[in-house]
């Protein structure tokens, strides 16, 4: 089925397993993002010089490309422990008290999806980061008290897709913001020689070239691609060449820009369903039967990049280029000139 390679998030395990074993361990082997990693270096290593903990860390960015990967570097350039939680998980102030409560000196907190953390537990988070302190509140009505608690300087690394839902408070008290782009097909060759080499695989550098143009900018998709490839030349006892790269993405319904199938369901529903737009988020998720914040988070990022959507206050407009994607003659009116 074609609905693991469709999916940009790890689907099992087995994925899980293997991306770990992928990770880059340190700045210097994460490849791309020069500016963030430049960013970083300079925070780390100013935080190192007065042996301090370093400002807090906000990355933001799309799935899959690196803010997991970048909270563990952070850590382990550190050589600091690192405590993994994640929004969904923080439901009440009292989980995150729990969590900030037992940290160790120095100790790097990651909060994944940090958006989807409860409200009352982000108010507690604001003074945790500014003051190391939390006030835990003890009783209730009128003879509810509050005891402030002492904790350990750490570092906050929060992980978001969604930016632009975290409230000003909580975006403000992050020292960075690191704002991870799609990668360059040149920097998923680099991602795709590095894995293959890990997971010592014969594959010839024209068919990691293919790979790295239809991975849609994303390294966990260019190495989930790779042991597809992988797996069509084992079946069909071929050489992984471009070949076996191009018969393995068609058969996962990768096209040759990399649009999955759920980009392309978007990107034809603008623009046949809606005549190019513009088309309201909601109604353009419903129409495709998917959830409106996959569409913002995940699909629509990657169609915008690849200059193929445009966002207006409008409603979303297919690009000419979405046209001619589809092998549609462009509509001549509004909307042409995107
Ligand atoms: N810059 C990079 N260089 C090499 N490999 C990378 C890089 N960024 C990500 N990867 C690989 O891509 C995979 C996915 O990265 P990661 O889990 O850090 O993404 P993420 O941004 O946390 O995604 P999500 O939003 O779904 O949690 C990892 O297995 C990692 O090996
Ligand atoms: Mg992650």
């Amino acid at each position: 089925m074609s609905d693991e390679v469709r999916r940009v998030t790890p689907e099992s395990d087995a994925e899980l397993a293997f991306e770990g074993a992928l990770r880059p361990q340190s700045l210097g082997e994460f490849v791309g993002q020069h500016k963030v990693r430049r960013q970083l270096q300079l925070l780390l290593e100013a935080a190192a010089l007065q042996s301090r903990t370093p400002d807090h860390i906000l990355l933001a960015g799309p799935p899959g490309l690196g803010k997991t990967t970048l909270a563990m570097i952070v850590a382990h350039e550190g050589q600091r422990p690192l405590r993994m939680t994640s929004g969904p998980a923080i439901q009440h102030a009292g989980d995150l008290a729990a969590v900030l409560s037992s940290l160790v000196p120095g100790e790097v907190l990651f909060i994944d999806e940090i958006h989807r953390m409860a409200r009352s537990a982000e108010e507690m988070l604001y003074l945790a980061m500014e003051d190391f302190r939390v006030d835990i509140m003890v009783g209730k009505g009128a003879g509810a008290t509050s005891i402030p608690l002492e904790l350990a300087p750490f570092t906050l690394v929060g992980a978001t897709t969604r930016a632009g839902l975290l409230p000003n408070p909580l975006r403000d008290r992050f020292g960075f913001t690191a704002h991870l782009e799609f990668y360059e097909p040149e920097e998923l060759h680099q991602v795709l020689v590095r894995a293959a080499r890990l997971l010592t695989l014969a594959i010839d550098d024209d068919a990691l070239g293919e790979i790295a143009r239809r991975s849609r900018g994303t390294p966990r998709i260019a190495n989930r691609l790779l042991r597809r490839v992988r797996d069509y030349a084992l079946v069909h006892g071929g050489a992984a060449d471009r070949t076996a790269v191009r018969a393995a993405l068609e058969l996962y319904d990768v096209d040759e820009q990399g649009l999955d199938r759920l980009d392309r369901a978007v990107l034809s529903a603008v623009v046949e369903r809606f005549d190019g737009g513009p088309v309201g988020l909601s109604t353009l998720a419903v129409s495709v039967g998917e959830e409106a914040e996959t569409i913002e988070a995940v699909v629509e990022p990657f169609l915008v990049r690849s200059g193929l959507l445009s966002r207006t206050p409008r409603g979303r407009v297919a690009t000419v280029r979405a046209w001619q994607h589809l092998g549609l003659a462009p509509r001549t009116t509004v909307g042409d000139d995107l």
